[in-house]
């Protein structure tokens, strides 16, 4: 058969359907009204869906909406700036939030006062609720929500939280503005504040905004500090000629030393001068597995250091010291060689007390480019920390104050605690100084620490 036949057998059987049809409608009743019920069914069902389409319709032309997750850095501004609005005060669902009263926000409530006489406040926290709001001339409708996060055999988690805000499409290029104004409200208004993150899941979480400690508190054994803060002050500068040379962009400092020497004030303190914020990471942490670690060095937040503390905790050489480390050596070293994150590039400071538990690979150039020794008390560290404490003594009292303890032996916490209990009795100080020589063990210098400085 060919198509012509074909086409029209299917013309003849069409135009007998038709014809019946026709004649069905034309002369049996119970037909005309099927026919009649189905249409008006038809009809009603559109009906009743029209409004629901039609809002549904108007919404998503005419109006915008911006949807912020409680993990994104940009909550916490938005959630302080709602807070702080008059309609974000009639929020009805309201948490409250005394320990880290800045991360979210919120409206201040004074509680009353301790024992030192500091003002004791708590923080009132949209946690759900509308708001209705006009920023630069357009209306916005504002509102938290708070979502309970099931874990396996439906066991509570916790809860995540997310803002949104919907306007009119008009209102589009305000969001910038929006975002700025909430930005300059919180983060901004922290100038000279260091943000610390830990991880959370595969993300990190805001835990603590403190005042900068200025890099001048501190004192290192001499030029320490000076280098430091030029190296990272060149690589910050060295952008462009990383690219052009094809090199990652990342740099890697391991502070080694006993307890006590300032290396976790160290990198808070040049956090600070150089206006970024904490990442700490404990590679210790429970659950930390090679996936989760490569997606939170990914996921580091802008214009952050990585503080990986205590790395010898974990490994011995690239051996899991206990049973319940998840975390792989090749999976540690893979996620440290990752990609670099973002264009600010990736700056990590690796702490450890115990030089010698540490696997050569681990702190090679690339990964360590820099590894700084941060040892015990020298005399002039010793002055330095008694100059703090008491700056009118003279050099002469200082300086023989300082030598008459053994050098390389106490650490620099010590000696602040030393003087902090004392700080009132400065004639005890001078009279049972040599008190603090012996409250504290002489710690052996590390073998390995000899041969790297060599190296
Ligand atoms: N070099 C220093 N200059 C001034 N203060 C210091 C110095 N080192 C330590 N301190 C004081 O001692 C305390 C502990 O310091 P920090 O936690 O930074 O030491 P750390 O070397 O990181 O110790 P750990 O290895 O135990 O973590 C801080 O409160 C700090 O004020």
């Amino acid at each position: 058969m060919n198509i012509t036949e074909l086409s029209n057998i299917l013309h003849t059987f069409w135009t007998e359907l038709l014809g019946t049809a026709q004649h069905t409608l034309a002369t049996n009743e119970l037909a005309q009204g099927g026919l009649l019920i189905g249409l008006l069914s038809a009809a009603a069902m559109y009906a009743r869906t029209l409004p629901t389409q039609l809002i549904s319709r108007l919404d998503r032309r005419f109006t915008v909406t911006l949807d912020i997750q409680g993990d994104d850095p940009a909550f916490p501004w938005l959630a302080a700036w709602l807070a702080a609005q008059p309609v974000g005060r009639n929020l009805r669902h309201l948490g409250v939030v005394t320990r880290f009263n800045e991360q979210m926000g919120g409206h201040n409530v004074a509680i009353g006062t301790d024992r030192d006489g500091d003002e004791i406040t708590a923080r009132l926290v949209p946690l759900s609720g509308a708001a209705l709001l006009r920023f630069r001339g357009h209306w916005m409708l504002a509102y938290p929500q708070r979502t309970e996060r099931q874990g396996a055999n439906h066991g509570a988690l916790g809860f995540t939280h997310s803002l949104t805000f919907r306007m009119l499409s008009g209102a589009r290029p305000v969001i910038t503005d929006l975002l700025r104004e909430a930005y300059d409200f919180t983060a901004g208004r922290s100038d000279g504040r260091v943000e610390i993150y830990v991880p959370e899941y595969q993300s990190w979480k805001l835990v603590e905004r403190r005042a900068a400690r200025p890099l001048e508190s501190l004192i290192y054994a001499e030029g320490l500090l000076d280098n430091l803060h030029a190296d990272l002050g060149g690589f910050f500068g060295d952008r462009e000629w990383y690219a052009g040379m094809g090199i990652p962009y990342r740099r890697g400092y391991l502070l080694h030393g006993p307890p006590g020497n300032g290396k976790s004030s160290l990198v808070s303190a040049l956090a600070g001068a150089f206006g970024l914020n904490v990442c700490v990471l404990n590679l210790a942490t429970p659950d930390l597995s090679d996936d989760r670690l490569t997606a939170l060095l990914a996921e580091l937040p802008r214009r952050a250091l990585l503080l990986l503390e205590d790395i010898d905790a974990v490994f011995l050489g690239r051996e899991p010291r206990t049973p319940s480390v998840k975390l792989s050596f090749n999976g540690l070293l893979n996620a440290l060689d990752g990609v670099a994150a973002g264009e600010g590039g990736r700056v990590t400071f690796m702490t450890t007390n115990d030089l010698a538990g540490l696997d050569a690979a681990l702190i090679r150039p690339g990964r360590a480019d820099r590894h700084l020794l941060i040892d015990n008390a020298t005399r002039a560290q010793v002055a330095g920390m008694l100059r703090r404490f008491w700056p009118e003594w003279n050099e002469a009292e200082v300086g023989e104050l300082a030598a008459r303890l053994p050098e390389g032996t106490l650490s620099m916490a010590r000696i602040q605690e030393y003087l902090l209990e004392r700080r009132a009795d400065e004639a005890g100080v001078r009279r049972d100084w040599a008190d603090l020589a012996g409250v504290e063990e002489v710690v052996a210098p590390c073998p390995t620490r000899l041969r790297l400085l060599a190296g």
